[in-house]
C-alpha cells in the first residue's frame, strides 16, 4: 500500500500563543492508501489542530506534509483540499445551501460534475445517510444529529480519496452512529477511500486499522485497536470511553477473579466467562 498521508517534524502554535509555545509538538506519522485511522486524545490534546494542518486551514511553524505525493504548500493547498472531505462536529459552519439538497450538490458544482450525474449523486448520498425526505428542507432547521449527516451526504457526495472525521457522529444515537460507521465502510469498500477519524467514541476507534494516540500536542502512543484498548482504565486518560469487556473485566479484577491481560473482544469475553463457569 502507498502511503497517500506524510506528516514529518510537524510543530504548530497559534498567533496568540508565546514564542515558546506549541500546540502540536514535532508530529510524524504516515496513513497508507486505504487505511482507517482513528485519532484519539482527551479535550484540548490538539486533535483538530492536527487535522486542519492537514487541509492547510492552518500553516505549520515547521514540518512537511505531504499528501498524495504533493507537499502542501501555499501553490498545492487548492488541488489538496480537492482530495480531502472534512466533517466536523458542529456542522452548523459548514452549510452553505439554502436547501439540504443544494448544500449537498455544493461541491459537485465546484467540480464541475455534469447536472445529471451530480442529481443522482445527491440523492444517492441522502438516502445513504437516511435523509432523502429531508431534500428540500432548509439545513439550519434540522436536529444536530440530522445536520451531520447532511455533511457526511455532501462528502460522500464529493467521493474525496481521503476523508476527516473531526468528532462527526458525536451528535447522532447509537445507532445512527452504527448506520453511519457502515456507510463509510461501504464508501471504503468501493474506492481506496483513506479515513482519519477525531473520536471519543470507541466503537468509532474499534473501526480503525490504526490508532493513534495524541497527548499535549505530542504523538504518544500508536498501535491497533486491540493494542491500545488493552490499556483498560488509561483508555480515560486517553480520551476514550472503555469498551464493554474492559470494564466487566475490570470490575471482576476487583471483585478478586483472575481476569485475562490480553484484550478481549465482547465474543471473546462471553467465551471466556464461559470457560471460566465451566471450570467451576
Ligand atoms: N483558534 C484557536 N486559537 C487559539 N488557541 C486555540 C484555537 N483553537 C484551539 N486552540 C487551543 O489549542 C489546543 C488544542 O485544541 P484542539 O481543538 O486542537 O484540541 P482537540 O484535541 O481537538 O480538543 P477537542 O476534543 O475538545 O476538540 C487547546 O488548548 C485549545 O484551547
Amino acid at each position: 500500500m502507498s502511503q497517500i498521508i506524510d506528516v514529518e517534524h510537524l510543530n504548530y502554535r497559534y498567533p496568540q500563543q508565546a514564542a515558546d509555545q506549541l500546540t502540536l509538538t514535532d508530529i510524524s506519522f504516515t496513513v497508507a492508501a486505504g487505511e482507517w485511522v482513528a485519532i484519539v486524545g482527551h479535550n484540548g490534546s490538539g486533535k483538530s489542530t492536527l487535522a486542519k494542518n492537514l487541509n492547510g486551514l492552518l500553516a505549520p511553524v515547521s514540518g512537511k506534509i505531504t499528501i498524495d505525493g504533493q507537499v502542501l504548500s501555499e501553490q498545492t493547498v487548492w488541488d489538496i483540499r480537492r482530495k480531502i472531505g472534512m466533517v466536523f462536529q458542529n456542522p452548523d459552519n459548514q452549510f452553505v445551501g439554502a436547501t439540504v439538497e443544494d448544500d449537498v450538490a455544493f461541491s459537485l458544482e465546484n467540480q464541475g460534475i455534469p447536472r445529471d450525474e451530480m442529481l443522482s449523486r445527491v440523492a444517492e448520498a441522502l438516502a445513504q445517510v437516511d435523509m432523502q425526505d429531508f431534500a428540500t428542507r432548509e439545513p439550519a432547521r434540522l436536529s444536530g444529529g440530522q445536520k451531520q449527516r447532511v455533511a457526511l451526504a455532501g462528502m460522500i457526495a464529493a467521493r474525496p480519496q481521503i476523508l476527516i472525521l473531526d468528532e462527526a457522529t458525536s451528535m447522532l444515537d447509537p445507532e445512527g452512529r452504527a448506520e453511519v460507521l457502515q456507510t463509510i465502510q461501504q464508501m471504503k469498500a468501493d474506492s481506496d477511500l483513506t479515513v482519519l477519524s477525531i473520536t471519543h467514541d470507541i466503537d468509532e476507534a474499534a473501526n480503525a486499522n490504526r490508532v493513534l494516540v495524541v497527548n499535549d500536542g505530542h504523538l504518544v502512543e500508536e498501535g491497533t485497536p486491540a493494542e491500545i484498548f488493552q490499556h483498560g482504565p488509561a483508555l480515560i486518560k486517553m480520551g476514550l470511553d472503555m469498551p464493554y469487556p474492559e470494564r466487566l473485566k475490570a470490575a471482576l479484577a476487583r471483585l478478586g477473579v483472575q481476569v485475562p491481560a490480553t484484550y478481549l473482544t465482547e465474543k471473546g469475553m462471553a467465551d471466556w466467562l464461559w470457560q471460566l463457569r465451566s471450570n467451576k
